[in-house]
């Protein structure tokens, strides 16, 4: 997969050339390019946003510097290759979940634009819909100063899911998130800790018993704190509740 990164605070993104993410890139299993939006403007102070029309407050990123960075991250499309994904994390976009992480982790490239100030002029949105697939993004019901703290977030969540990204892919099947649930809690030596001792089940070998357990754990911690979650959870899936370990 390609990921191309468009922000006036490239720096933002260096913690992509750390760890898990950075050793996929060392390895060849992601081409990741980060992009300076000043660098595709022409006058002499580089400028990127001016005053919104209509008046308010603060300041709106200007459409041809995103037009420029856009339509040249476009051209080093090969042929017959998918039309690449824009993603522009805003608070007004679709919700960012685990399911979107794996459908975007099957995409041949995206591109990343990190809005800043009041946003990016509307026009950029449309122009781009004739040589992208856009989608904008978001993390949650809460305001940032900017984009690049949401694509930190969405690189490490796709690029994970990337073929050879994660050591063991069994650790993927059993997250939150991954099957509809929270995951369930988890212990390591020393078996008790402060009078805290660990689970009788988790320590007996048995384990159609600990599946179960760890199942209804996971049950009972989505109840307990996303019971959103359960609605759209398929019933047939879930553990007897009346089952005690
Ligand atoms: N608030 C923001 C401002 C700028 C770019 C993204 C966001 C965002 C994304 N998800 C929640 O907020």
């Amino acid at each position: 997969m390609r990921i191309d990164v468009v922000s006036i605070f490239p720096e933002y993104l260096a913690p992509l050339e750390l760890s898990l993410i950075g050793k996929a890139r060392q390895d060849g299993l992601l081409d990741l390019h980060v992009h300076d939006l000043r660098d595709f403007t022409t006058d002499k102070h580089r400028s990127v946003d001016d005053t919104p029309y209509g008046g308010g407050a603060g300041m709106v990123m200007k459409a041809e510097p995103w037009a420029q960075a856009l339509a040249s991250l476009t051209e080093a499309r090969r042929d017959g290759v998918a039309r690449p994904v824009l993603i522009v994390p805003s608070p007004a976009g679709e919700r960012f979940t685990q399911a979107l992480a794996y459908e975007l982790a099957e995409e041949d490239q995206l591109v990343f634009a990190c809005g800043r100030y009041e946003g990016i002029d509307e026009r950029v949105i449309e122009w781009a819909e004739d040589h992208f697939t856009v989608r904008p993004m978001s993390l949650g019901d809460y305001v940032l100063n900017g984009g690049e703290v949401a694509v930190l977030a969405m690189v490490e969540a796709i690029g994970r899911l990337l073929p050879g990204v994660v050591g063991n892919p069994d650790s993927l099947v059993e997250e939150s998130h991954s099957d509809g649930l929270l995951e369930y809690p988890v212990y390591t030596k020393p078996a008790s800790w402060r009078e805290r001792d660990v689970p009788a089940v988790l320590l007996s070998g048995n384990h159609g018993k600990i599946a179960q357990w760890r199942r209804h754990e996971q049950y009972r911690r989505t109840a307990e704190r996303r019971p959103d979650l359960l609605e759209t959870f398929d019933a047939g899936k879930l553990p007897r509740a009346d089952r005690t370990f």
